[in-house]
Formats: structure tokens, sequence, C-alpha cells
């Protein structure tokens, strides 16, 4: 079995050549390998850790050694620098098993650049002449687009927040026969229903159904939905299936929800949590909404979810690795589709309905302004609610919902 860093280093490069998330190559790794629970925090802390703070240690990589080096011995020395100046790892155990990773003829030259880092290791820390997205590790693009919209001071808050490791929060489900009951103290601060879990999440929990594991900013959307038992309700954008629980916990069962995703892929799991959750929604089965829906389902519905997809970047904090895989043109196409999906969702909503519009996104082209422009080409509909959960504000993930009805003939 490796170790915890040699894995690091064979995620980094499988992540770098493929389109796989950096949580599912760790997942997959520890569980193949049995890894204890020490040594998968340890590659969890590593991996994610490269991968929030990729951009300042390249930088630091940069002033260590001037030259080119392999794919290779880069991740060696992201790994190495990583356990040394971002986790703070002891310099000697941080050298010693970062020269090991190497194969013999790199040896030499990870020595030096590890040695060189421990001895300057006061002056590489001092961040304070660095541009802030090298020192806070996010690509210029984002950077620019956020200072635009947010101003510099809360540019800065929202990377440093983007860096910072993401609480596990546990929402209880109402709906299991058996009752969790939150360790005291861990739900100070947090909305009824959830609560923190510091260290392993205990299996039991998650076999028998008690909890889901969700950032408390996923509520908004289904608060503003507000099901009511009894009702007809969609869930278009459903899998993996956190929102359809939370749609089960607040209307007080699977009743009347039909959830659907385009992806065919992600169903036997949405399945599978919602059955473990105790829901038997009517429906699960597969449609691109970006296509116009099946005749039964026009009017059919007393209220409509959307969460489409989105470019997450309210959740850099969770998904560490989508800051260097998205590109501004990605916003731009997503918002072609989550126009499509609202578009031919709207149809389905019964007379007096409600449709709910979600994102994790904090990017106003996918939020509001992609709703505004929606109401303007359709003057019959408006928007009579809106919810942002800003990381830097709210110190959740961030979220953004609305609610879209149809105007009455007395608006
Ligand atoms: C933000 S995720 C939904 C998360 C889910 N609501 C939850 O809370 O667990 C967006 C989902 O939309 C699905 N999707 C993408 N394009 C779609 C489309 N055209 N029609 C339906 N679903 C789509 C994706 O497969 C993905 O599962």
């Amino acid at each position: 079995m490796k170790s915890p860093r040699r894995a690091a280093v064979s995620i980094l490069r499988a992540w770098a050549k493929g389109h796989v998330y950096a949580e599912s190559l760790i997942e997959r790794h520890a569980s193949r390998n049995n890894l204890s629970a020490s040594d998968r925090g340890l590659l969890n802390a590593i991996v994610l850790g490269v991968l929030r703070h990729r951009r300042l240690l390249d930088h630091w990589i940069g002033e260590l050694r001037k030259g080119k080096l392999d794919h290779e011995t880069r991740d060696i020395l992201r790994v190495g620098l990583c356990q040394l100046l971002i986790l703070q790892l002891p310099d000697h155990a941080a050298v010693f098993e970062t020269v090991n990773l190497g194969k013999s003829p790199v040896r030499g030259l990870i020595n030096a650049v590890m040695r060189k880092a421990a001895a300057t290791k006061k002056s590489l820390l001092d961040l304070s002449e660095l541009p802030p997205a090298i020192a806070h590790s996010h690509p210029d693009w984002l950077y620019n687009r956020w200072r635009k919209a947010f101003g510099p001071e809360a540019t800065l808050e929202l990377m440093a927040f983007n860096n910072l490791p993401a609480p596990t929060v546990a929402r209880i489900n109402p709906l299991a026969p058996e009752a969790t009951d939150p360790p005291a103290g861990s739900n100070e601060s947090l909305p009824a229903g959830y609560f923190q879990i510091d260290g392993p999440i205990p299996t039991e929990w998650l076999t028998k159904g008690t909890i889901y594991i969700t950032d408390p900013a996923t509520r908004h959307g289904i608060e503003l939905l507000a099901p009511q038992p009894g009702e007809q309700i969609l869930d278009a954008c459903a899998a993996p299936g956190g929102k359809a629980f939370l749609i089960a916990a607040a209307g007080g069962s699977g009743q009347g929800l039909t959830c659907t995703d385009s992806n065919e892929k992600r169903l036997p799991r949405l399945r599978e949590n919602l059955s473990r959750l105790h829901i038997t929604p009517d429906s699960i089965q597969a449609h691109d909404w970006t296509q116009p829906a099946p005749t039964k389902w026009h009017g059919a519905f007393d209220a409509i979810l959307l969460d489409v997809p989105c470019s997450n970047t309210g959740v850099f904090r969770r998904r560490v690795d989508v800051r260097w895989r998205l590109r501004p043109q990605d916003i731009t196409d997503l918002t072609r589709i989550q126009q499509s999906i609202l578009e031919q969702a709207l149809p389905c909503l019964k007379p007096g309905g409600r449709l709910v519009y979600s994102t994790c996104s904090i990017e106003a082209e996918e939020n509001d302004e992609l709703l505004q422009q929606f109401v303007e080409l359709h003057p019959d509909w408006q928007i009579t609610e809106t919810r942002q959960a800003l990381p830097q504000i709210d110190g959740t993930d961030g979220a953004f919902a609305a609610v879209l009805r149809r105007r009455s003939s007395f608006d």
C-alpha cells in the first residue's frame, strides 16, 4: 500500500490528466486501500491543501528553483511544500518524506529545494508583497471579476474563505424512524435541524439515514419553495438528492415528488440516497430539461425546483479544484443551459404555481441578471422573492434562490 504522501502525488497526477473531482479520487483511493482514519486525514489535507494553494505553491517553487521541472517532480515539490509551509508539519519530516518520493535522479534536486524552503520559511511565508490572486491562489480572471462585483476588500475575504477547510454539517432527517440527537453544543449558530460533526461521521447515522451531510445554505431554495403536504412537486435537476431530501423533509414525505436529472449515471446514487433517507418519491426518471417536457407533465406541478447546473463559484471551499478548471466562457455557456431549462420547465406549473430557481454560484450572470432578463422577455412572470448567501458575509456556502410566479390580472 502506498504511503499517504505517495498516494497524494499519484492523485494529483490523475487529477491533472482527467476530469475527475479531487474529492472522488481521494475517496476512491482511501476505500480501495482501506486507509486508517489518520492516513486518510493526512491524504485529504495534502491533496486539498495542494489544490487550494496551487498557485502560491508554484510561486514558491519558482522562487526556490529556476529552470524547468517535469510534472511529477513539480507535484512532489507541491506535496512537500504544502506539508512544510501550509500544513506546517515539522521540517525534518516534511523534507525527509518528500525526498523519498522522488526517483533517484531527482532526489538531489528535491532535497536542495526542500532544505532551502525550510531555511527561508519566514520570508516565504511573508505574503504581504504578493499580488492577492497569487497569495490566495485564485486565477486572475476570477479575482478581477469578483473585484468588480464585490469590491477589493470583500474579494480578499472571499478568497481567504475559499481556502479554509469546510466544516461537516449534517441535517437531521425528520423522516427517519430513529432519531439522532446532536452532540451538545454542535448546533450553536446553525439553523434548526442542522449540527456540525467534528471528526469522522458515525457510519451508523449514514447507513440508518438519520442525517444527510449538507451545507445550511442549501436550505434557502427549499424555504422559498415552501413544500406543502399533498402538493405535486418537481425537482428537475435532482441528483444526488440533497434538495429532494429537504423537500420531502419539509413536506412530511416523498409523496407527490417527481425527481428528474439529465444524467442517467447520477440516477442510481439519487435512488440510493433517497431510499437510505426513507423517502419514496412518486417517480425518479431521466429527463433533459433543455428539451420540451413530455405532455403528461404540462400543468402538472404546484411547485418546481430548478437547482440548475452552475459554475459552483459559491462552493470553492468544498470543491477545491473547480477554480482551476473553470473558464470565463463556461459561465456564458452555463447561462444558455440555465435559460433553456427555465423556459422548458415553466409550462409544467399548474396555474398559480411557483417555481424556485437556485444555484450555488455567486455570479450575477447566472442569478439575478439571468432572471431579470427572463422577466423582461416574459412580462407575465415576476420574481417575488430572492435570497443570496455570500460566503464572505454569511460564513456558509454561496447560494442563490428566487421565486418566479405568473402575474395575476390584479398585479
Ligand atoms: C447542482 S446539481 C443538483 C444538485 C441536487 N439538486 C442536490 O441538491 O443534490 C445540478 C444537476 O443538474 C443536472 N443537469 C444538468 N443539465 C441538466 C438538464 N439539462 N436537465 C436536467 N438536469 C440537468 C446535473 O446532472 C446535476 O445532477
